[in-house]
């Protein structure tokens, strides 16, 4: 291994995965395609370890000393992080043999006195092979494996088996089931936030296998998506709009208004002014040592955003500017998201190691530049991601319906906005209000865990949701489609919404403490990043249950359109396409993360999307 930071044989440091503890080990090896090492612990266990959970003995003994001076000066900051699965607080076993555990040092912000405890807590971790599973063990029905999990989550201060799985050189941690007690499930929501975020930090130095075709492809779509907008706002005013009947393009100095420009700006400082606002739950991400502290007042936004617009509406302000000017919109919002891409890209040059996206640090420039470099972009306490994600895009999206509805109202002289209107303006008013009501929902989702901000997420966020999420209503505008499956449409938004609602939430409270109550009867399968992964419930049922219903909601949203023309039915086609991609995203990201236990659950749970087709 000749230009690597550390060489076979090396005796170094080796983090254990999903805590902060370090333990001596001896580098074995390195492999260039998955970038891991390959390292030993002293009993002889083996464990692979990317090179930042790694540090030599020096840097580490300088790391602690340096440590425990501050928190020698400092003992206001001392404070016992119970996040780790392997960090223990019972009293030694007699069944606790690690030699490895010996050599374990907590890195904690821990005075020395307390070092010495640490250490022999770590010693209480047990290290022993694991029998290969027969088939009907993998099965979800497995109480035993259940039961285990249970008592994992139950249980801050259990013991941690080790597991090797041969056949893979990968391991499991799982708690020991006579171990119980239920310290977790009395902790503080705070405190079972930090530890059911006990897995290792996404944020890295490395890059992961790159998406959409590289920098070509992420070159293509970057033309491509804005051209896409544009096609769909010009086809949505055509009375026949279809592929063959091709719009015109209009003069290039139609496409600039600094009017719709100026809107768009005060849009979104009032959605920037209004997230500042201290009101709401204030919810932590740890990142990679970081605490990011998000402001959940999505909903208190929404209203007050309703309020606001209401009461210009009744000064006299006219909302159907927003449709007689959607293509200005359109471009004037397309330039700030690319101004914002731009600033994106320039201040994650400067972003550290940590703190950049495992799929957007390629290297390659127009790669990153799409998919973004930075993980969690600030300004000071201000989380640009979270905010467009959740703010200006999505609200504008509702008011953008409403705006169709008034259009409508005074293109086809009606009194009141048409049934189907009503119905796609309900429909993703629940859609979008939900969001924001579950606001803190998306803090376990891709975009916020695993995607950097860059191109697509900006341009997503500003351009792709408002401009064509609304496809429906501003078809509705000038192509009036009377409703005659009324019932079929309510029917299949509730199994939509419902199907939606469920599996996300089941998914965010397991997430956010496995230990709840009202979760006991999920069975689980245990990772070696100490989270666990849902093995039956929603979750059981298919890989993306949260995706299915997403899919059934936006066939009803196209129903009220009628059949006359595709063009209405382009969000569920789009749809269906960004959510397998999204999946197989998804897929790769857990696979990395969990590696042999999510194949587990890959076997239980065979189905992706679409129960026993997909
Ligand atoms: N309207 C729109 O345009 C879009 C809407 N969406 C919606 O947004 C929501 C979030 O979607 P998205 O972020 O893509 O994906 P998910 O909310 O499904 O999050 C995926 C993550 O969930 C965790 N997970 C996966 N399987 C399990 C399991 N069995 N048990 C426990 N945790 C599991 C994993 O993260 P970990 O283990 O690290 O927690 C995984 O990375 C969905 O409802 C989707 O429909 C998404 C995209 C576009
Ligand atoms: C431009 C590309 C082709 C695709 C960009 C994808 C984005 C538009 C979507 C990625 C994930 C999203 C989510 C929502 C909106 C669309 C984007 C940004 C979401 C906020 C919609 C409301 C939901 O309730 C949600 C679960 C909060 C969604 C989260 C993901």
């Amino acid at each position: 291994m000749p230009s690597l930071k550390y060489q076979a044989g090396d005796k170094v440091m080796g983090r254990w995965p999903g805590s902060s503890l370090y333990y001596e080990v001896k580098v074995l090896g390195y492999d260039a395609k998955s970038r891991l090492y390959t390292v030993i612990y002293k009993d002889g266990t083996e464990l692979e370890l990317k090179e930042q959970d790694i540090m030599s003995v020096t840097s580490f003994q300088q790391r602690t000393r340096s440590r425990s001076r501050s928190n020698s000066r400092s003992p206001g900051r001392r404070r016992s992080r119970s996040r780790s699965p392997a960090r223990t607080t019972r009293r030694s076993s007699s069944r606790t043999t690690a030699a490895a555990a010996a050599a374990a040092v907590a890195t904690d912000s821990t005075p020395s006195s307390r070092g010495d405890k640490k250490l022999k807590q770590a010693a209480e971790i047990k290290i022993s092979p694991i029998q290969e599973k027969k088939p009907a063990e993998n099965n979800s029905n497995n109480k035993h494996e259940k039961k285990e999990e249970n008592n994992m989550a139950s249980k801050a201060d259990a013991k941690v088996e080790v597991d090797s799985e041969k056949n893979l050189g990968r391991y499991n941690l799982r708690r020991r089931k006579e171990d119980g007690d239920s310290k977790a499930a009395e902790a503080k929501p705070e405190e079972r936030e930090e530890r059911s975020s006990a897995a290792p930090p996404a944020a890295a130095a490395a890059s992961t296998p790159l998406d959409f075709g590289g920098n070509i492809g992420a070159l293509v779509l970057m033309l491509f998506l804005p051209a896409w907008v544009l096609f769909l706002v010009l086809q949505v005013n055509q009375k026949d709009p279809s592929l063959t009947n091709l719009p015109t393009l209009p003069p290039l100095e139609t496409f600039w208004d600094p009017q719709a420009l100026g809107f768009v700006i005060i849009w979104i400082f009032f959605q920037a002014l209004l997230y500042t606002l201290p009101v709401g739950k204030v919810r932590v991400l740890l990142r990679s040592g970081r605490r990011l502290t998000y402001r959940t007042n999505g909903f208190f936004t929404f209203v007050v955003s309703a309020a606001v617009v209401a009461a210009a509406v009744y000064q006299g302000a006219d909302l159907t500017y927003i449709h007689s000017h959607f293509l200005q919109l359109t471009s004037a919002s397309f330039l700030v998201s690319m101004l914002l891409s731009v600033y994106l890209y320039v201040r994650s040059r400067s972003a550290g190691l940590d703190e950049r996206a495992l799929g957007g640090n390629s290297g390659k420039v127009i790669y990153d530049f799409f998919k973004g470099r930075e993980l969690n972009p600030r300004i000071k306490e201000f989380d640009l991601k979270f905010f467009c994600e959740m703010r200006p895009g999505l609200i504008g999206w509702c008011l953008i319906n409403v705006a169709m509805a008034l259009a409508e109202m005074k293109q086809q002289k009606l009194d009141a906005p048409s049934y189907s209107m009503i119905l796609v303006n309900v429909f993703q008013l629940i859609y979008v209000v939900d969001g924001l009501w579950n606001e803190e929902a998306i803090l376990t989702t891709m975009d916020l865990m695993d995607d950097g901000f860059g191109y697509m997420l900006a341009f997503g966020d500003l351009v792709w949701v408002p401009f064509t999420y609304t496809l429906q209503a501003n078809y509705l505008v000038s192509h009036p489609n009377p409703l005659i499956v009324m019932t079929v449409c309510l029917c299949v938004s509730v199994v939509g919404f419902y199907i939606f609602r469920k599996s996300n939430s089941e998914k965010n409270a397991f997430r956010r403490n496995p230990a709840d109550p009202r979760l006991s009867h999920l069975k689980t399968i245990p990772t070696a990043t100490g989270k666990s992964l849902l093995v039956s419930g929603w979750w059981g049922v298919v890989r993306h249950p949260n995706y299915l219903g997403d899919l059934i909601m936006a066939l009803a949203w196209s129903l009220p359109c009628g059949f006359s023309h595709l063009l209405p039915w382009y969000y569920i086609i789009y749809f269906l396409i960004l959510l397998v991609h999204r999946d197989s995203r998804d897929m790769n990201a857990c696979r990395r993360k969990y590696g042999s236990a999510w194949d587990k659950y890959c076997r239980t749970v065979r189905y992706r999307i679409i129960p026993g087709v997909y």
